[in-house]
């Protein structure tokens, strides 16, 4: 296993060293899968500090006032930071055949280009074209509802939350959360524990599950329980970009 040295983004061959067959069972078990020590502590704490600098961004959004919890989060501005933009390539790169085989398997017929500049122009094409990596921010108190980011008709179905901050140090309580609706059945809940600079890999807004008559899709939402203390920043992933 490598790590990324201090203030390094962690690079394509890195990426390949994570444990990938572990994370495709654990996200065709359960929607969601952790890629651990994407970022290493300086990398996340240099990220969390560009929240000031309205330079970086294109937006920012105040939560309470669309009922979408309470926090705040920005949309980074291009060109990207160049942690975010690295890491969003070679996941990409990493995801599509994974996002085409979860599209097959649901009987859909979209299916993603191997590189994110060719999924990007299809994004452009169909007026998608600003983009959507965003970084969060929760204090005491804040929530983030559950929620799927779908920002257009075009949705790659796989997307990437990083944890910039360390749990027991810099926060309390914060824990991200999944829930999936199962067609007539109750919802079930995922809670995916991170550490600073873990990644989660999960679903946009469904999956296939396979039953006993066949595949069937499930829908999926996450969002993050109530922070108790500190500060909590995240930086997320999301490939398709917004109308
Ligand atoms: O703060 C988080 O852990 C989740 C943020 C989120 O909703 C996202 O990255 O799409
Ligand atoms: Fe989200």
């Amino acid at each position: 296993m490598f790590f990324p040295r201090e203030g390094e983004v962690m690079t394509e061959p890195t990426l390949h060293a994570l444990d990938w067959p572990r994370i495709e069972r654990d996200l065709d078990a359960y929607g969601a899968a952790v890629a651990p020590n994407l970022l290493a502590p300086d990398a996340c704490r240099a990220l969390a500090a560009l929240y000031p600098d309205d330079q970086s961004f294109r937006s920012t959004v105040v939560m309470a006032r669309h009922g979408f919890g309470r926090g705040e989060y920005k949309y980074f501005a291009e060109p990207l930071p160049a942690v975010v933009g690295a890491l969003r390539q070679t996941l990409y790169r990493r995801l599509a055949p994974v996002a085409d085989r979860w599209s097959a398997a649901m009987g859909r017929a979209d299916r993603f280009p191997a590189d994110l500049d060719a999924f990007r122009a299809l994004c452009r094409a169909a007026g998608q074209g600003k983009p959507t990596p965003l970084l969060l921010r929760y204090r005491a108190g804040d929530y983030n509802c559950l929620h799927q980011d779908v920002y257009g008709a075009l949705v790659f179905p796989l997307q990437v939350a990083v944890l910039l901050s360390a749990p027991g140090r810099d926060f309390s309580g914060g824990a991200f959360v999944l829930t999936e609706q199962r067609p007539r059945m109750q919802s079930r809940v995922e809670v995916v524990e991170l550490g600073q600079g873990d990644g989660v890999i999960f679903a946009v807004r469904e999956r296939p599950v396979e039953g006993t008559r066949g595949v069937y899709r499930v829908a999926l939402r996450h969002g993050v329980s109530r922070i108790r203390s500190g500060e909590r920043y995240t930086v997320g992933i999301i490939f398709h970009d917004a109308a």
